[in-house]
C-alpha cells in the first residue's frame, strides 16, 4: 500500500527525558491529539529557526514549568518512525538538572516514576527505543580470554569488584558448549551477589538453559540463523553487529540493543578493520535500537559514544585481567 505518510515530511519532535534522583518525569496525552491517551516524555515540535535544545528548553517549561540549562542537555537517542498518519523523528535528550517544581502546565498529569517502571505498552510505539535506552547502563562489559570454568570464575569474581556495572556479557569462545554452561551456572551467584544481571553469550539454547540469565547476547553468526526474536521481551536481548545490514537484521528481531565496531583497533581482535567514530556516528544516527560503541574503547570514553549518537561503550580490555 502507497500510504500518505510516504509524502508527508518528516516532523522533528524534540522529546525531553528530566531525570531527578533516579526517577523520569512523564505526562498523559490529551485523548484528543495525535497518539492520544498514552503516557510520554514532555516534547514537541521543533519550531522553524529553533534549535532542538531551544525547543526542548520551551517544551520543558511550557509543559511541566521546570526549566533547564542548554548546557544540561544531553544526547540519548534519535528515532524515526513512520505511523502511517504521521513520520517523526524524535530527537531525545537528558537532563538531570532542571529547577523547579513539575506540574502538569497543560492540564496533563504528571508524574516522576523510576525507568524500570516504564512499560512499552503504555507509550506511543516510537519510544520503545527510548525506554530501552533509560534502562540500560552507559557500560556494558564483556568478559575476556577464558581458558576453562575455575579461572574464569575467579577472573569474573575480581572483574566484577573492581567494577560497578549493571550488566554483562559473559563471553567464552574458546569453551565447548557445556563448558560454557558450567561457566554460565557458576557465574550466575557471583553476579546476582554483586547486583549485575548476566547476558549469555551465544545461541537461544544457551540462554534457555541459564535459568536467572538476563539476557541472551547474539554474536553475528547466531543472529543471522534467525527470523524472529527467540526470548522474551522480558530479558534483554542484544547482537553484535559491524555493518548497517546487520543493524537492521537485528532490529527486525526486536534487539533491545547492539554493539557496533570495533570503532578503534583492538588488541582482542587484531584481525578486524577498525570502522571509526565518523561511521560509528553514521550507523547509530540510522539505527532505531541503542548503539553501544566497542572495540578499543572503555568508560572514559562514554561522553564520545553519547555524542556520536551511541548509548555508551562495550568491551573487554578496561575491566578484564590479563590472563
Ligand atoms: N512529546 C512527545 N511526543 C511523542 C513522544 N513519542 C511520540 O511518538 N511522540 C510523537 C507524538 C506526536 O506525533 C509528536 C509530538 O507532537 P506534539 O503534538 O506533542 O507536538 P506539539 O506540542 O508541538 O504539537 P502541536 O500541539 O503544536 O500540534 O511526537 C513522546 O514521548 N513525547
Amino acid at each position: 500500500m502507497t500510504g500518505l505518510s510516504s509524502v508527508v515530511r518528516e516532523v522533528h519532535v524534540a522529546v525531553a527525558v528530566v531525570i531527578r534522583d533516579g526517577r523520569v518525569l512523564i505526562a498523559r496525552r490529551p485523548d484528543h491529539v495525535h497518539q492520544g491517551g498514552l503516557l510520554e516524555f514532555p516534547g514537541g515540535k521543533v519550531e522553524p529557526g529553533e534549535t532542538v535544545q531551544q525547543a526542548l528548553i520551551r517544551e520543558i517549561a511550557e509543559e511541566t514549568g521546570l526549566s533547564v540549562s542548554e548546557s544540561s542537555l544531553e544526547p540519548v537517542i534519535g528515532i524515526r518512525h513512520d505511523y502511517g498518519d504521521k513520520r517523526v523523528f524524535l530527537d531525545v535528550w537528558r537532563t538531570q538538572d532542571a529547577a523547579g517544581v513539575a506540574e502538569g502546565r497543560e492540564g496533563q498529569p504528571v508524574e516522576w516514576v523510576l525507568p524500570d517502571e516504564l512499560r512499552d505498552e503504555d507509550f506511543p510505539a516510537a519510544n520503545r527505543p527510548i525506554i530501552r535506552a533509560l534502562r540500560l547502563p552507559a557500560v556494558l562489559p564483556i568478559t575476556g580470554a577464558i581458558g576453562n570454568v575455575t579461572d574464569g570464575v575467579s577472573a569474573l569474581r575480581a572483574s566484577l569488584a573492581r567494577s560497578s556495572a549493571g550488566l554483562v556479557v559473559l563471553r567464552a569462545p574458546a569453551l565447548a558448549p557445556v563448558e560454557y554452561l558450567r561457566l554460565s551456572r557458576h557465574s550466575l551467584p557471583e553476579c546476582s551477589e554483586a547486583g549485575v544481571g548476566l547476558i549469555v553469550h551465544g545461541g537461544p539454547a544457551m540462554y534457555r538453559e541459564t535459568p536467572g540469565a538476563a539476557g541472551l547476547h547474539l554474536p553475528g553468526r547466531e543472529a543471522a540463523a534467525l527470523s524472529a526474536r527467540p526470548i522474551s521481551h522480558g530479558a534483554w536481548l542484544g547482537v553484535s553487529c559491524h555493518d548497517a545490514g546487520q543493524i537492521a537484521h537485528a532490529t527486525a528481531l526486536g534487539a533491545d540493543y547492539v554493539t557496533l565496531g570495533p570503532v578503534k583497533p583492538t588488541a582482542t581482535h587484531p584481525e578486524a578493520k577498525a570502522i571509526g567514530w565518523d561511521e560509528f556516528r553514521r550507523l547509530a544516527a540510522a539505527a532505531r535500537v541503542p548503539v553501544y560503541a566497542l572495540g578499543g574503547l572503555g568508560p572514559d570514553d562514554v561522553t564520545r559514544a553519547r555524542d556520536e549518537g551511541g548509548q555508551g561503550v562495550a568491551g573487554i580490555r578496561f575491566w578484564w585481567p590479563e590472563l
